[in-house]
């Protein structure tokens, strides 16, 4: 099993009722019949190098998942623990003293992290050009917009590299230009190796960021899994009818090739009426903060005629993939109308139906990427 940044073990919060509780209850815990619980009994793990995406409609228990993992609340039952040291993006405004002006929060930012004095200098000039906050810099951070707080703490929260991230919603606040800079700096913070913990309605932030989440409801999590079918899952998205043709279930197995070997992924399809039906395949490769991004696709094929069971088999040589998991996408569609040129999917695995399926490359990791070409750069003379 690879290396854990975050292991959250059976976690509980309880909350008052009725927001105030007796003295009494502050030794003893409040009394079940004046509670209610935010978080039940949640276990989570996030692997060293991953995000791992929360999603959950509003009241659900995200917020108060990340505030136990940032050690903000104590939990009421279970444990936290994180291997590395934390940076939390979380509670944008909610953190830091609003009497200080920017440029001193950010200086009493990188003292909290032991930043040498030295060096804080110009770590502060990046923050300053970061946030875009020009002359804001060094006024009170009490007169600043929402958004102008939002834009202070991500450019210090980023500003030096952590193990750790803890984040909720951050990559949707301030305006697209202020977005698209958070995700590109984001970006380069996972790919140095960060871990971090999403929690977010954005269940495209999901997609883009995390191979693996969860989706909280009343406290519990009620989904898990691979973020494609937890995504599905939560949208409750609609699935190709398959009732005209359909592809098998594959068997893992058929799905596993040696990276650099000539390879032949074998589909058994079924066609349940007089039909010509075509396929077609992409192999996808997570791009932390880009999404899923194809690294082989086919053209649609012709795969048959029905009724009845067809193998279908796709060759490639020398398989220009690394080592590791990659997401497989299967279309099945009819071949094109010869009057209309119209076409019916008639089954699809795809992460973007929630239903991808997986394709584990295995052999040497040669450091060359996903797509170990033999390719060769010349220069003009
Ligand atoms: N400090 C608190 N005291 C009392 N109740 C709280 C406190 N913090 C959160 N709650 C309650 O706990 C429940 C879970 O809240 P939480 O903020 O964790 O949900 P969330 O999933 O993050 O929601 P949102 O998406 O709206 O931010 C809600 O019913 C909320 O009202």
């Amino acid at each position: 099993m690879s290396a854990t940044a975050i292991t959250i073990n059976t976690v509980t919060k309880h909350f008052p009722k009725t927001g105030r509780i007796g003295m009494r209850a502050l030794f003893t815990g409040i009394p079940p019949d004046q509670r209610f619980t935010a978080v039940d009994r949640v276990s989570l793990r996030v692997p060293k190098g991953e995000v791992v995406g929360v999603l959950g409609r509003n009241g659900a228990g995200k917020s108060t998942l990340l505030r136990l993992v940032g050690g903000i609340y104590s939990p009421d039952g279970g444990s936290v623990a994180l291997t590395g040291d934390l940076a939390g993006l979380f509670e944008l405004g909610g953190f830091g003293n609003t009497q200080l002006t920017g440029r001193e929060f950010a200086f009493r930012y990188l003292d909290l992290f032991g930043v040498n004095r030295g060096e804080q200098p110009a770590i502060v000039d990046d923050i300053h050009d970061f946030s875009e906050l020009g002359a804001y810099f060094d006024e009170r951070i009490r007169t600043y917009s929402a958004g102008m707080s939002a834009r202070l703490y991500f450019a210090a929260a980023t500003a030096i590299p952590h193990e750790i991230y803890l984040i909720d919603e951050i990559l949707s606040v301030g305006d697209e230009h202020f977005q698209a800079k958070s995700w590109a700096r984001m970006r380069e913070r996972l790919a140095g190796g960060a871990s971090g913990l999403l929690v977010t309605h954005d269940w495209s932030a999901v997609i883009k960021l995390c191979r693996e989440s969860r989706v909280m409801d009343a406290g519990r999590v009620v989904l898990a899994g691979r973020s494609d079918a937890v995504v599905a899952g939560y949208l409750d998205l609609p699935l190709p009818a398959a009732d005209r043709a359909r592809l098998l279930e594959p068997p893992p197995e058929a799905l596993r090739a040696e990276s650099g070997r000539d390879c032949t992924l074998s589909f058994d399809i079924e066609v349940l009426e007089p039909i010509a039906v075509r396929a077609a395949v992409s192999i996808e490769v997570l791009q932390l903060g880009v999404g899923w991004e194809p690294v082989i696709l086919t053209e649609f094929q012709d795969a048959g005629r029905g009724p009845g069971r067809l193998r279908i088999e796709l060759n490639i040589p020398a398989l220009p993939l690394g080592p590791g998991e990659y997401s497989l996408s299967f279309f099945l569609n009819t071949a094109p109308d010869p009057h209309t040129g119209s076409v019916d999917i008639l089954d699809a695995r795809a992460w973007t139906y929630g239903n991808g399926l997986v394709f584990t490359v295995t052999g040497e990791d040669t450091g060359c990427g996903v797509a170990p070409f033999p390719v060769r750069w010349s220069e003009e003379p």
